[in-house]
């Protein structure tokens, strides 16, 4: 049976193993008859006690023929592995070191923004004060509404540095951001980051320092009860 599969497979020629010799096709001649008839019945063609299958493909077949005789015989070569096509190159990923670019160009390149250390947290602020009770964001926000005097004048005025300079003190505490000027004499205690911060810019231009401490902080919000004036330029002196 393997040697019949295997010419099958190879078509006739087996490079290892020579294949079993095809049997030819012999003509039996069915024994005299005392039949009339002819004799057509299965015992009289011998194929009562012949169990196996039929020869496939047919050995007069033509797709016997074919497959024995047409064919080149490098089309019955197995190939070997050294003949078969290479696998694919090993993707650079595994060997890569982290942080370390591994081609210049490479898609796969660190982003830079990992190889940078991360900037430092702005240290120059201080520390929250803690505020005494009572003197809470939201008991700022009810003061302001309260409808109290937080200005301290009658009407906004203009004021040029060098009168903006005579506010200084705790109790009379002025300060221009960004050209309005605000009185923060009321606002001192309710500072977050208390009366010592504030007063560093009371009697000038605070805006720099504002920013640089909390910008986000909106300070035409915070202390819109306290608006006093307009910082202007200084007069020129006749
Ligand atoms: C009059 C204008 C100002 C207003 C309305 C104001 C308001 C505020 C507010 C609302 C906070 C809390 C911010 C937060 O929690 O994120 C704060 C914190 C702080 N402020 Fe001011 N501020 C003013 C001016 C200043 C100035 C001129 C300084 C001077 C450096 C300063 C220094 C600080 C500091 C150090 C904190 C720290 C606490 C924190 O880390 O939050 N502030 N301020």
């Amino acid at each position: 049976m393997t040697s019949y599969l295997r010419s099958w497979i190879y078509g006739g020629t087996v490079p290892a193993e020579q294949p079993d010799p095809i049997p030819t096709l012999q003509k039996v001649s069915p024994p005299p008859s005392d039949d009339e008839d002819g004799g057509d019945t299965e015992t009289e063609r011998g194929l009562d006690d012949d169990d196996s299958p039929p020869v496939f493909p047919a050995l007069n077949s033509a797709q016997r023929a074919q497959s024995s005789s047409n064919k080149p015989a490098s089309s019955n070569k197995v190939l070997s592995d050294a003949m078969l096509m290479p696998p694919p190159p090993v993707p650079s990923l595994s060997v890569r070191t982290p942080g370390v670019p591994s081609k210049p160009g490479s898609s796969l390149l660190v982003p830079t923004t990992t190889t940078k250390p991360p900037p430092k947290p702005n240290t120059k602020r201080g520390p929250k004060v803690a505020l005494a009770p009572g003197f809470g964001p939201l008991d700022w926000a009810a003061l302001k509404s309260s409808g109290a005097d937080l200005r301290g004048v009658d009407t906004l005025l203009r004021i040029p540095p060098s009168v903006l300079k005579k506010h200084n003190k705790k109790d009379d505490a002025w300060s221009a951001f960004n050209g309005k000027v605000y009185n923060m004499t009321p606002y001192l205690a309710f500072h977050p980051g208390g009366e010592k911060e504030l007063m560093r810019v009371a009697g000038r231009d605070g805006t720099k320092l504002f920013a640089s401490t909390h910008a986000w902080v909106n300070v035409d919000f915070m202390l819109d009860a306290c608006l006093v004036g307009f910082l202007v330029p200084e007069p020129a002196s006749p």
